[in-house]
Order: C-alpha cells, then sequence, then structure tokens
C-alpha cells in the first residue's frame, strides 16, 4: 500500500527547545493510527507537521506523495481533514451546523459570498447524516453542546473527501455516553474501506475505537513503540511512555488501562 505520510529524521525545535526529535515513521493507505504520550510530548506538534501547517526545523515529511518545502501546500492542503479545537475556535458561533460544515468546501470558517452547489449541500447533509447531525443542520453552532461540536469538527474535516483525516483528542471533555457515542460513530468510519488514513491522537487507550489499525508511543518527542496496535501498545511501551507500572486490558477490542498496584 502506498504511504500517505512519510517522516524521515524530522526534528522540530521551537524557541530553542527540541519537540520532536529524530522522527521517523510513515502511515500507509488504509491504516487508522493513534498516537498517544503524555502532556507536552509533541503529539499535537507531530499533527501540525502532518497537516502541513507546521514546517519541521530538519528531516523530510512527504504527505500525499508530495514533498514539503518542494510544492505548493495550498494546493495540498484540501486533501487533508483536520479537526482540532484551535481549528473549532475560529468558527462563527452564529453560524448554523450546515454552513459550519459546507463551508469546508471553499476552506473558509464563515459563509459569505461564496456560490455554494448543490452538490456540496447534498454532501454536507449526507455527512451530517453519517455523524448523527441531521436533527441539528440548522441550529447556530454555539448553541451545540461540547460532544455535539466535536462531532461537527469532525463532519467538517471530511466534508471534503480527504485522503489523509487526522484528528487531535476529538473525545476531549466528553461525557461517558457523548464519549461512547464518538468512539462508536470513529469506529464505525474507520472500519469502512472508503475512509482515508486515519491518525489521530488521545490521551486515553479506552478511546481507542474498534477498527483502529496502528499505535504511536511519544515520549519528549521521541517515539517509543509505533506499529500494529497490539505490539505498539503493551504494558511494557505504556510504562516507558507514562512513566508509571500499567495494567493493561483488552476486551471486544476496546483497550483499558490503570496503574498497577504495588
Ligand atoms: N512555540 C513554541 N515554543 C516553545 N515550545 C513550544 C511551542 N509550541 C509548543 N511548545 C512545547 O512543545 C511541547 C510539545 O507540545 P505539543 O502541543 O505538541 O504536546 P502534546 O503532546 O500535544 O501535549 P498535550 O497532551 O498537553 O496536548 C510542549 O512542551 C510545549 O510547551
Amino acid at each position: 500500500m502506498a504511504n500517505v505520510l512519510q517522516l524521515r529524521d524530522v526534528s522540530v525545535v521551537r524557541s530553542g527547545t527540541t519537540i520532536l526529535d529524530d522522527v521517523s515513521w510513515s502511515v500507509a493507505d488504509g491504516e487508522r493510527w493513534v498516537i498517544l504520550g503524555r502532556n507536552g510530548a509533541g503529539k499535537s506538534t507531530l499533527l501540525q507537521v502532518a497537516s502541513t501547517q507546521l514546517h519541521a526545523s530538519s528531516g523530510r515529511v512527504d504527505v500525499l506523495g508530495e514533498t514539503i518545502g518542494q510544492s505548493d501546500v495550498f494546493e495540498l492542503r484540501p486533501r487533508i481533514g483536520f479537526a482540532t479545537s484551535t481549528l473549532a475556535r475560529r468558527l462563527p458561533q452564529n453560524e448554523t451546523v450546515l454552513n459550519a460544515v459546507v463551508t469546508a468546501a471553499f476552506a473558509v470558517t464563515g459563509r459569505w459570498n461564496e456560490d455554494y452547489e448543490e452538490l456540496d449541500i447534498r454532501r454536507a447533509r449526507r455527512v451530517l447524516a453519517e455523524w448523527g447531525l441531521t436533527d441539528l443542520a440548522d441550529r447556530n453552532f454555539g448553541t451545540l453542546s461540547d460532544g455535539e461540536q466535536k462531532r461537527v469538527q469532525i463532519a467538517r474535516s471530511v466534508m471534503t473527501d480527504p485522503e489523509l483525516l487526522l484528528l487531535d483528542e476529538p473525545a476531549a471533555s466528553l461525557d461517558l455516553g457523548a464519549r461512547e457515542e464518538l468512539i462508536g460513530l470513529l469506529g464505525g468510519y474507520a472500519s469502512s474501506a472508503a475512509a482515508p488514513a486515519i491518525v489521530m491522537v488521545t490521551h486515553h487507550v479506552e478511546e481507542i475505537p474498534v477498527g483502529f489499525t496502528h499505535g504511536l508511543l511519544i515520549a519528549d518527542g521521541r517515539i517509543v513503540s509505533a506499529g500494529p496496535l497490539d505490539e505498539a501498545i503493551t504494558e511494557a511501551s505504556l510504562e516507558s511512555t507514562f512513566g508509571l507500572p500499567v495494567e493493561l486490558s483488552v476486551s471486544d477490542g476496546r483497550f483499558a488501562a490503570r496503574a498497577r498496584r504495588a
């Protein structure tokens, strides 16, 4: 399978601090990756590099067959879906949910004078249905709950039919019901052969949807382990990543972890 993302010896240094340290990693078409690591480990920075929003200080980054620094990132970006709370904050609060999603077709966050095709509207309604948002299409984005807003962010990021989907902590701050609903939807999406390659950052192994195939653990900007989920996410690798003894279990494809009692 072709690589949709390839990092070779990538480092990111900001304000004199090394945030990513010699990272080599690739994501092939059809793979669904989860990235885990402590606060400040470099997870979001890695996603920003993958999204082309941040340039590596050294090393080589290839995204969707294009080498960053040698190609036009403005042509590349519409092919990448990226859902982060930072982008979500830019969505106008008084925009309807339908508009918040359909505007992704033009890579803008507010609906002004763009001439939307009936095709775009139809696609937006289909995406809203896929993410359980049909009944909220006419509500203002700012009136939605956190869980509903998270689903709108993802719906927006898949509106353009991306070839690579990047999700930064999509389940953060959700209650149990909203989290489980989102993980179920993500699992269904990830299991579809038509879905793009996916990379999702999360803090908890409990949030890994069924259907995800690979894991990457990162600590202090360096990869601790990377590969198929059951090889990359083990008690030993979690212990190295989080710095505490961990008890890990897997049931029906879902992971659970807690500190090992002495
Ligand atoms: N512009 C910057 N200048 C200096 N340091 C930065 C800059 N941006 C980020 N950092 C630092 O880089 C490190 C990695 O940040 P990053 O956001 O990638 O971590 P993360 O793993 O996503 O963390 P979290 O789980 O808390 O979201 C952090 O220590 C952060 O303070």
